[in-house]
């Protein structure tokens, strides 16, 4: 790990004691890292934090809150090479699950003064930023009935229900796709356009996968028929983020991009890394390799057409030529 690094800490983020979680990671941290703390403030957010850290020439970053203050800091890092370091304390944390970070304070602080890095794609939409996905339709939709009153009292739970009360109003569009090779036109209800996405992001799914680090997007289109129709894609989505398996069905389409453009008919909200950031059109571009994450150690891919967890008295244990093949 490095010598210093700016720790940008949103007090208000999530469900836990602000305080109590600060003195965890600085027992952990402080020992072995010169460490600058930034509190952000309803006036100064992370963005404005880390852009001033970044001009100051900190040596890593380490970002802390829920989805917002990572992504905020995560984008203000594109292109650079410095590590970001990540402790999610937030309602869903899709940032650290979608790149397979811990979601524990203690973890994910272990895994900062591991010091192994990874560098994966990023992407700019319509010029800003982008580390998870861009959307439009029905994810656009829940992020905005999935506010802030909800998220306390219900957490993970309030998206799932802004998710169902989406699928009542539900309306299809119009969209013209256009890649570096191609321009597809479609009657969709959700357009979504990942870098990387959680498995909870069920509306990223039809690649089975994302894949964060190949240069590419991975777009997946849902136009069901129905209301009927729509509850069915959407469990087949999730069942498909579970296995591994693709898609198969006829109202979920999936195609990978170096790049894309989205016009809908009529003009749809876009949704950038959990924001409303306007309105069509959607331009989105990747940026191979464009950040560097502190990562555990040691990454091993989980086989996806198993399901071991919660199975009575558990161990896992893995081989050491899985491990050298991994590495
Ligand atoms: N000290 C503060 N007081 C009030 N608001 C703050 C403060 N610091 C940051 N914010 C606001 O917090 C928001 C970012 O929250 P963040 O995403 O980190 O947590 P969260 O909303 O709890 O996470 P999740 O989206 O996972 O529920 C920004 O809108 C930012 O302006």
């Amino acid at each position: 790990m490095t010598r210093s690094a700016c720790l940008i800490f949103n007090p208000v983020a999530g469900q836990s004691d602000p305080d109590q979680d600060l003195a965890q990671i600085r027992k952990i941290l402080a020992p072995e890292i010169d460490l600058e703390i930034l509190l952000t403030t309803a006036e100064v957010d992370a963005d404005e934090l880390a852009k001033r850290a970044i001009a100051r020439g900190v040596e890593a970053l380490i970002a802390s809150g829920g989805d917002g203050t990572l992504s905020a800091v995560a984008a203000a890092l594109v292109g650079s090479n410095i590590p970001l370091g990540v402790i999610p304390r937030g309602t869903a944390n899709a940032f650290a699950s979608a790149l397979g970070l811990p979601d524990t304070i203690a973890a994910a602080c272990e895994t900062i003064l591991g010091g192994a890095t990874r560098q994966v794609d990023a992407a700019f939409c319509n010029g800003k930023p982008m580390v998870l996905l861009a959307g439009i339709g029905f994810e656009a939709e829940t992020v905005e009935k999935a506010n802030r009153e909800a998220k306390n009292r219900f957490g993970l739970l309030a998206y799932i229900l802004a998710g169902f009360k989406q699928l009542q109003e539900m309306e299809a569009f119009e969209a013209e796709i256009e890649t570096e090779d191609r321009i597809i036109t479609v009657n969709a209800v959700a357009v979504t356009v990942a870098n990387a996405a959680p498995a909870t992001s069920i509306l990223a799914q039809g690649p089975a996968g994302v894949i964060v680090d190949d240069g590419l997007l991975d777009l997946t289109v849902v136009a069901p028929a129905n209301v009927a129709g729509a509850i069915a894609a959407s469990y087949h989505l999730f069942r498909t983020a579970l296995t591994g398996n693709a898609t198969n069905r006829d109202d979920i389409g999936y195609l990978r991009a170096k790049r894309c453009k989205i016009t809908a008919n009529p003009p749809q909200k876009v949704v950038l890394d959990g924001e409303i950031v306007g309105t069509t059109p959607l331009e989105v571009e990747c940026i191979p390799r464009g950040l560097t994450i502190l990562v555990p150690p040691v990454t091993v891919e989980m086989p996806l057409e198993e399901k071991l967890e919660g199975l009575p008295g558990l161990t896992v244990e893995y081989k050491l030529e899985s491990l050298e093949q991994a590495l």
